[in-house]
């Protein structure tokens, strides 16, 4: 059988990112990004082999990219596609793995939009849209939420009435479970150990972000709970705050749930705290300079990461390494550093040489002599969306 081509295709809320992935080349034939949806900046970018290109979308949402992205990956794969696998954020308790994609599994994807409305009515675009224009192939639903199906239920349980978990599904689902789980085996074979007995925390830190611990290649615990909003400070989401701030705002300030829900979903994190980007390099560079804002951003995330991943050591044995990965993650030296310094009672070092070095995809141990072991793991949630597709495909 000639090695197969799988369509990777990632909607996220104001963006879409895919890839299309040969199984036995570890380049991509083609990926792009298509960002700022909905705005006029909307645009489309892509690469196809060494060839960069960029389409402006001109207030374009997310249907009018994907009728400009479809084509492209139909063209690049010359007639040659095997299936279509989608990341979809929420998979609520149904789904405790991919799935492929049938009328029922539509059904209960679409029964947990509420609980992700951010991110699962953008991921139903882009599989309706795939439908539409490559009946004939497989498609598969790839869930973040699937990986952290294996919390034990004092993990997962909310302090509040058995009835709103039984009857409403009010519990903790974690995300980001497709990325965890990629770097945590990417982990355990550069270090040698067996997945399968092997104690891993890892963080997520991309736009949304997210620490997990990982014993024995299954999640035993994450930040992340009933919505991507849970734990840590992000770009644009608060992360933890007081749950009686939802009241306090309504009652003093009579502020309705809808303009609650997007102060903290898409005013807070590093946007809201430093009053000037949701991006971490640009608030990088600021704190150089010297702006208050960012210096505090960074602060305040660093400190709540290192906070979220002593929480997170209470569900391991023992302490193979912890992970850095995401765009933040895979290219900040100082998030690194400052993180790390807050966990000094974990004897965690770094040998700060190293942890200079590892930028823009490069991978490895950035921990000093005698430190517990400390790794930058470049994800690749679109890789294992199309391995976890065409595992499905060989069923
Ligand atoms: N060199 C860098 N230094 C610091 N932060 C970076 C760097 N490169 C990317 N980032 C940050 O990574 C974040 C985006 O991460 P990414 O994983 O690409 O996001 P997404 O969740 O959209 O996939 C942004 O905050 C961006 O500023
Ligand atoms: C679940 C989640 O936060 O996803 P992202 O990082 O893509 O926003
Ligand atoms: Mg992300």
């Amino acid at each position: 059988m000639p090695a197969r081509n799988i369509l990777v295709i990632n909607c996220g809320s104001s963006s879409i990112k895919f890839a299309l992935i040969n199984e036995a080349q570890p380049d991509f034939i083609l990926s792009g990004l298509a960002e700022r949806l909905g705005s006029p900046e909307a645009v489309l970018h892509w690469q196809h082999a060494d060839n960069k290109d960029s389409l402006l979308l001109q207030g374009g949402d997310h249907r009018a990219a994907l009728a400009q992205l479809l084509p492209l990956v139909q063209s690049a794969a010359g007639g040659q596609l095997h299936g279509i696998g989608h990341r979809v954020v929420h998979g609520g308790e149904q789904f405790t793995s991919a799935c492929l994609i049938d009328p029922l599994s539509l059904l209960a994807i679409r029964a947990t939009a509420p609980l992700a409305p951010l991110h699962n009515p953008a991921n139903l675009l882009g599989i309706e849209a795939a439908l539409k224009l490559f009946p004939e192939l497989p498609q598969v639903a790839v869930f973040d939420t699937a990986f952290h199906q294996s919390l034990p239920e004092h993990a997962f349980r909310y302090a509040v009435p058995e009835a709103l978990y039984r009857e409403h599904g009010v519990r903790r689902y974690g995300f980001h479970g497709t990325s965890h789980r990629f770097v945590s085996q990417r982990a355990a074979e550069m270090s040698g150990l067996d997945f399968a007995d092997s104690s891993w925390l890892s963080a997520h830190l991309g736009n949304g972000c997210s620490t997990c611990a990982i014993v024995n290649g299954q999640s035993r615990d994450t930040s992340m709970g009933l919505t991507p909003l849970e734990g840590l400070v992000m770009g644009t989401r608060s992360g933890d705050v007081d749950p009686n701030l939802h009241g306090h705002l309504a009652r003093t300030l009579g502020w309705s749930l809808e303009r609650i829900d997007s102060l903290l979903n898409k005013e807070s994190g590093l946007l809201g705290l430093s009053g000037l980007s949701n991006d971490m390099r640009s608030l990088e560079q600021a704190r150089a300079e010297g702006h208050a804002g960012a210096t505090l951003a960074i602060e305040v995330f660093c400190y709540r990461l290192a906070k979220s991943l002593a929480a997170m050591s209470c569900a391991l044995p023992r302490l193979d390494g912890l992970i850095f990965t995401g765009g933040i993650g895979e290219n900040s030296p100082l998030i690194r550093s400052k993180t790390l310094a807050h966990l000094r009672l974990f004897n965690l070092a770094l040998d700060e040489t190293a942890n200079a070095a590892c930028i823009r995809g490069a991978a490895g141990p950035i921990h000093s002599p005698g430190s517990p072991r400390v790794l930058v793991v470049p994800t690749n949630e679109e890789r294992q969306i199309a391995l976890d597709t065409l595992a499905l495909l060989n069923e």
